[in-house]
């Protein structure tokens, strides 16, 4: 199957003007979508389960009666997993073990330090109470994002983690039931799009309020996601898939066509760029997708992502290939080079980066450990990859010693004169050791 794909050479004149103009796509929160998830979050914030259970039916070609037929309480996840092929079941289980123990890594423990006049400083953390994971069910299943999100709040020790997930046609995916149980979910409710996101954030007779909603999905649960925000916490706004392959043309260009493919699947928006020092190698890779696209279940998605959003880019050099790679800030980034570790501190953005020739961004998304939901659509550049941090938050610690209150109030008494207020001015001055 021919392919037509934009090729680029950093030779070309207007190649940064053709290279923004690639990036610059945005994804369609267009004034409909907008004007659909207002009606949506504002018909479940005041209707409630009643709004939750029709706009199931309607949304996902569902017939329930009630809300609490769309509730999977945690004995049931636990049925779920003997209904599981038993390969698949002890997958999992890898995959959970090897997502905590990465996770485990990021813990940050509470801090203080002490003055020498007895004043304690400190920051302690906490975990959040209860929250919200969002597992995207409309067009394909993903056990593995119900791993990816819940084993972060796990170890940060979240008390209680509800978990939402469309059903189409009342089709539950009892993989990603079984992932919930060895996940350790507490309870799974079978809604999706953005009626879950406004059950979630304001909470209905049947699904609890959360503190915050973590998780990817399609442009509605990300546009709920944005306007919910305030009425509790969210993650980040993860756009659709993204790799950035970094070749010097060593590499056998099947692996490399493969690798750009394991992204272009996932969505007709999804973004796959070759960058190589070799133009040769552009072309055997260009040969191997044509090639390799005829056996692919689903080649008309990855089609139209090549054609759509994917880029072969030839550069002059290493350091030129590094300069885009962080242009793009892509959220995933293959370094198929020899020798990654002498470029892998030069990349400062991208969501996470596969060193090697033998590191492809498929056994990230499953099994390696580190969190497969990261950031999108350049935001790599001021935000990272879905961690514990996401799940603790930070509260500051002050003890003040009758001696540390009385310097600190010579300091704080003059700045709130300096502000006019003089109530912190004098409630400070109170705790002086000359005025008690
Ligand atoms: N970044 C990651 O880690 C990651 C992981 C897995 C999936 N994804 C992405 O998540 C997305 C999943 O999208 P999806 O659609 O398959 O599932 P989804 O669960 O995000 O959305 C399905 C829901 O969308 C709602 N919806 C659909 N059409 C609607 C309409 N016309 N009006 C109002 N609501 C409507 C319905 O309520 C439905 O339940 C894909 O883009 C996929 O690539 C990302
Ligand atoms: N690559 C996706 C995130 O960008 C995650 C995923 C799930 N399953 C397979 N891949
Ligand atoms: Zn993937």
């Amino acid at each position: 199957m021919k392919l037509d794909i934009r090729q680029f050479s950093s030779k070309d004149e207007g190649f940064r003007k053709d290279l923004n103009q690639l990036l610059s796509w945005e994804s369609v929160s267009d004034a409909s979508v907008q004007k659909s998830v207002e009606d949506i979050v504002n018909r479940v914030r005041t209707e409630g389960d009643a709004a939750l259970v029709e706009l199931t039916n309607r949304f996902d070609r569902r017939s329930v009666q009630s809300a609490a037929e769309l509730v999977i309480e945690a004995d049931e996840l636990a049925k779920a997993v003997e209904r599981v092929d038993s390969a698949i079941v002890d997958a999992l289980k890898q995959a959970a073990e090897r997502v905590k123990s990465y996770h485990e890594r990021q813990i940050q423990p509470s801090w203080q330090y002490e003055e020498s006049n007895g004043t304690v400083l400190g920051q302690q953390i906490t975990p959040l109470d209860r929250v919200g994971v969002y597992v995207p069910g409309g067009k394909a299943a993903y056990p593995s994002s119900v791993l990816m999100n819940v084993m972060p709040a796990k170890v940060a020790g979240v008390a209680e983690i509800v978990m939402v997930v469309p059903t189409p046609d009342n089709v539950v995916n009892d993989i990603v039931l079984a992932a919930a149980h060895v996940a350790g979910v507490d309870r799974v409710i079978t809604v999706g799009g953005a009626q879950a996101v406004a059950a979630l954030a304001y909470g209905t007779e049947t699904v609890p309020k959360v503190d915050k909603i973590v998780g990817p999905g399609n442009i509605y649960v990300a546009t709920a996601k944005r306007m919910v925000f305030g009425a509790c916490g969210i993650d980040m706004i993860a756009g659709p898939s993204e790799i950035l392959v970094v070749s010097d043309g060593q590499s056998n260009p099947d692996w490399i066509a493969m690798d750009l493919f394991s992204q272009a699947e996932h969505d007709e928006d999804a973004q796959s760029i070759l960058i190589s020092t070799d133009a040769d190698f552009i072309t055997k890779v260009k040969e191997s997708m044509e090639r390799q696209i005829e056996d692919m279940s689903r080649k008309e998605i990855i089609k139209t992502s090549l054609e759509g959003r994917g880029a072969l880019i030839h550069v002059d050099s290493m350091e030129e290939a590094i300069e885009v790679a962080n242009i793009v800030a892509a959220e995933h980034l293959e370094l198929s080079i020899e020798n990654p570790e002498e470029w892998v501190s030069k990349i400062r953005h991208a969501g996470a980066i596969f060193m090697g020739r033998y590191t492809p961004e498929a056994l990230g998304d499953y099994c390696a450990g580190p969190n497969h939901v990261l950031p999108t659509s350049g935001t790599a550049r001021f935000s990272s990859p879905l961690g514990v941090y996401d799940f603790q938050k930070r509260s500051s610690i002050i003890y003040c010693s009758h001696e540390g209150a009385s310097e600190l109030a010579k300091i704080a008494s003059p700045l709130a004169r300096g502000e006019s207020l003089e109530a912190h001015a004098v409630s400070a001055e109170f705790r002086m050791i000359d005025n008690a």
